[in-house]
């Protein structure tokens, strides 16, 4: 066993913390005959152990809140996860997921265990005694943070830091520090900051602190400096706690006036009719992928989890010549965190509004069904089960044949094909053509060769089924929305 060397008490901590910038340099140097001399001494790995603690110590430990709220910075992580139900294959994948996610994030992942038991113990998550064993492992490997797959309360997480002795954070830390990283456009920024500051709020109390140099800036980018002083009385975690309130207040209205904006363009694409089609599906199934292979779009790809946050709506057009919306959506996740569901919901509604939902499943995953009932546990949750699904199984070249075969059996309305190679997408071009509501309006009509910007919307917003120049203009039969048959009605045969 490793010995276990007590934390040091806050006041060596500011001695040890002057010693950090001096000892780093050592510290690197040890780094690379780390392995060499994993078998010393007992000495040895014990200064091996306060070595890295204070490492760790420089800014994470003391700063968690701050590191929290912004950007993690995990560098060296062991993951934990508490399997409590399912098979042991579910809890591995759960795993490896939360490991594509610590990677994401940016972090290298030096070791994964796996705690067997009937629910999460109410103190440390994974209950004290593993909690011991898995600082060993943290002294072991050098890691500077813990990621527990959960949602941790803040209890949990002060009583496991307090064993382990470095930073630790759960899963929905951990997506919202992903979500902060990728969030581009204005809006996509203030619903993460808005979610992070949820997170924060019952959390502020453990971590205590001081939280205004968070204030100052944070996933928002907002002005800094400035803050109302404490008043009498008020505790330094009330006047955070407040101060955070009044920020969120403010964030939300200006979500409101954003989420305005988006709701007119929105309202001017249903005015059209124009049919929309949305791609939803888990985190790195190709959402992006498929829509630029089928607009020719230059969307955002790579593999990371979360590459797009910000909804992305293309123009489109069907074989038959039928236009289109296509939009792309932010990939979902398990145990996505609910505060971010729900600031999320603006992409998911767009969900809700479209005409047709492409489902983007990746077939290479190891558990794909598990992703198609995720996904559809959000598509239930925001409303949206009354829109027509397409499977769209991707990622066929790299597919086992056998997943794709058993994925197209069970799934009424699916489709395999490879956003990479191109591979099923005609197919799929034609499925979107049958399934996207059909104009209800069938007339003929000769419309005179002054107006051609009317043939061309017939073109584009109807579907033309016959076209014949003739001496008094283009003779169109054709399936029209309303409006247009409205307008058409002049030259209606
Ligand atoms: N082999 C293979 N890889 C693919 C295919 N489609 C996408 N990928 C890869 O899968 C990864 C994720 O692709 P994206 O299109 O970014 O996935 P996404 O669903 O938009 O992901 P998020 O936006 O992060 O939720 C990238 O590395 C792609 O190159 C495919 O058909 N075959
Ligand atoms: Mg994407």
């Amino acid at each position: 066993m490793t010995p276990s060397k007590p934390l040091p008490q806050d006041d060596e901590r500011l001695t040890e913390s002057l010693r950090a910038d001096a000892l780093m340099e050592a510290d690197a140097g040890w780094a690379l005959g780390a392995d060499a001399d994993r078998d010393g001494e007992q000495l040895d790995r014990e200064d091996r152990a306060s070595l890295r603690r204070v490492d760790g110590l420089s800014t994470e430990l003391e700063d968690v809140t701050e590191v929290e709220y912004r950007q993690l910075r995990l560098e060296r992580v062991v993951l934990v996860g508490v399997w409590t139900s399912g098979t042991a294959r579910d809890a591995e994948n759960s795993l490896a997921e939360l490991a594509a996610l610590a990677e994401t994030a940016g972090s290298q992942i030096l070791d994964g265990v796996i705690q067997r038991r009937d629910k999460p113990d109410p103190a440390t998550y994974i209950g004290s005694g593993k909690a011991q064993e898995l600082r060993d492992i943290v002294l072991e490997t050098g890691a500077d943070t813990v990621v527990c797959d959960g949602e941790l309360s803040p209890g949990q997480l002060i009583h496991l830091e307090d064993v382990v002795k470095v930073k630790v954070v759960d899963r929905t830390a951990l997506i919202l520090d992903i979500f902060a990283q990728h969030a581009k456009s204005r809006e996509g920024k203030a619903q993460v900051a808005l979610a992070q500051m949820q997170y924060m709020l019952p959390r502020l109390r453990g971590w205590g602190q001081s939280l205004s140099r968070q204030m100052g800036g944070g996933g928002s980018g907002s002005a800094g400096g400035g803050m109302a002083t404490r008043g009498p009385g008020e505790t330094k975690i009330e006047t955070d706690r407040r101060r955070i309130r009044e920020k969120m207040a403010k964030m939300r209205r200006e979500i409101a006036e954003m989420k305005t904006g988006r709701e007119v363009k929105r309202q001017e694409r249903r005015r059209n009719k124009v049919p929309s089609v949305a791609i939803a599906g888990y985190t790195n199934a190709g959402k992006s992928s498929l829509l630029n292979r089928l607009t020719g779009a230059g969307v955002l790809v790579e593999n990371a989890l979360f590459a797009t946050l910000d909804p992305t709506v293309r123009r489109a057009e069907t074989p038959s010549g039928r236009v289109y919306t296509l939009a792309d959506t932010v990939g979902f996740v398990r145990h996505l965190p609910h505060h971010l569901v729900e600031a999320f919901r603006s992409t998911m509604e767009e969900v809700g509004d479209a005409d047709l939902i492409l489902h983007v499943v990746d077939g290479s995953h190891p558990d794909p069904d598990e992703q198609l009932i995720s996904v559809r546990e959000v598509i239930r949750d925001v409303g949206a089960t009354h829109v027509p699904e397409i499977v769209v199984i991707n990622k066929a070249d790299a597919a086992d044949p056998e997943v794709l075969q058993r994925l197209l059996r069970i799934e009424q309305r699916a489709i395999a094909v490879s956003a990479k190679t191109g591979e099923g997408i005609d197919e799929l071009l034609a499925l979107i053509d049958i399934e996207l509501p059909r104009p209800q309006v069938e007339l003929e009509a000769v419309v005179p060769y002054t107006h051609g910007g009317l043939v061309s919307r017939v073109h584009a917003e109807g579907e033309v089924i016959s076209e014949e120049h003739t001496e008094e203009g283009t003779l169109l039969k054709a399936r029209v929305h309303e409006e247009l048959a409205a307008e058409l009605r002049p030259y209606v045969r």
